[in-house]
């Protein structure tokens, strides 16, 4: 029985991509009764055995196990996540960056970071980050959300090396002017991969870039409303030259996951906080007030920067307040 995988899920069918990979051409089938009765359904990303029937459609006949579920989008196996933000338009908000990479890592997912529409800030302001600059980002929010958002001023770069010392690959790109496409297409290659981020800050048009003849349609954000239209719907794989498969997710779109439910959780998922976290005191430290603590001590040095530990624990306070609520 053929292996195939299934690329996109629409009205009841399920179209499979053969695996020999020699046809292009995905199959339209139908999951068997069977299923349903078991109250299983087949995912988009799902690998699968599946026969070909008269009429040349086919069945599904077997899903084969999972490496990973995504709950929204809705898509199987998934191995690497990009996290789309733009440098500008909209303005870049490091605290919605930490919340999506608390949600990878507590996935499991390789993360890596895509800074996109580099075209729209000058170069000076990239390379030469004055140290004004430098106090913004690395003392984190002033405002009451907690959120810290890049201002205009703020400094790209050292964004870039924030998240470098974190350990995760941050690209800059540029869909308009081609810049940075590359890197990306290399960690594509041969894997499902999602691209998540908000709606507007470039995801179709990095996708055209890397698909010769793909023209996704993509949006002006509207200003009135500053934020752009949903342009994406159904979950669909987009097959690169390389072998890899993307999620084009809908506008919008937050990764969604199993939550992540005790702090200690969410503290395992600020990658940087675990060497420190291992040294703490306290078992079960909280690192938020606690004496001999080993992450705030590194924060005070200048090793953990301000703005991650400040999302921290603004998402400890969110995590605490949902589960007096249940
Ligand atoms: N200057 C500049 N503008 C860009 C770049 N990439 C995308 N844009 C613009 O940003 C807007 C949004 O781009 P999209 O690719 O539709 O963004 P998206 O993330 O797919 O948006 P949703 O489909 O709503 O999730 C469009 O007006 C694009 O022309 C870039 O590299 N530079
Ligand atoms: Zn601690």
């Amino acid at each position: 029985m053929p292996h195939g995988l299934i690329v996109k899920a629409l009205s009841g069918y399920y179209y499979v991509l053969p695996e020999d990979g020699e046809n292009m051409m995905s199959v339209q089938c139908r999951a068997r009764g069977i299923f349903k009765k078991r109250g299983e359904s087949p995912l988009v990303g799902d690998r699968v055995l599946y026969g070909l029937t008269e009429n040349g459609e086919g069945t599904v006949d077997e899903i084969l196990p999972r490496t990973s579920e995504l709950v929204r989008p809705q898509v199987a196996n998934v191995e690497l996540a990009v996290l789309v933000f733009a440098v500008q338009e909209p303005a870049l908000n490091l605290q919605l960056l930490d919340k999506f990479l608390v949600h990878t890592e507590s996935a499991g997912l390789e993360t890596i970071i895509c800074l996109t529409k580099q075209d729209l800030i000058s170069v000076d302001e990239a390379v030469h980050p004055d140290t004004q600059q430098q106090s913004q980002v690395w003392s984190g929010s002033n405002s009451k959300s907690g959120s810290v958002v890049a201002t205009e001023t703020s400094s790209m770069s050292l964004i870039v090396q924030l998240y470098e010392k974190v350990g995760y690959q941050v690209v800059v790109t540029s869909a308009k002017m081609g810049i940075g496409i590359q890197p990306i297409l290399e960690r594509l290659s041969g894997r499902i991969s999602v691209f998540a981020g908000q709606s507007g800050v470039g995801k179709s048009s990095l996708l055209n870039a890397m698909v010769p003849g793909l023209q996704l349609e993509t949006n002006q954000i509207s200003m009135k409303l500053g934020r752009g239209k949903h342009t994406t719907r159904h979950v669909e794989l987009i097959r690169l030259q390389n072998g890899g498969l993307v999620a084009d997710t809908p506008g919008f779109s937050q990764l969604d996951f199993a939550q992540v439910e005790e702090a200690e959780d969410l503290s395992s998922c600020f990658k940087e906080f675990r060497i420190y976290a291992a040294e703490c005191k306290f078992r079960g430290c909280q690192h938020q007030h606690e004496p001999g603590c080993k992450v705030i001590e590194a924060k005070e040095q200048g090793e953990i920067a301000e703005s991650r530990y400040d999302h921290y624990l603004h998402f400890l306070t969110e995590i605490k307040e949902r589960k007096r609520r249940y």
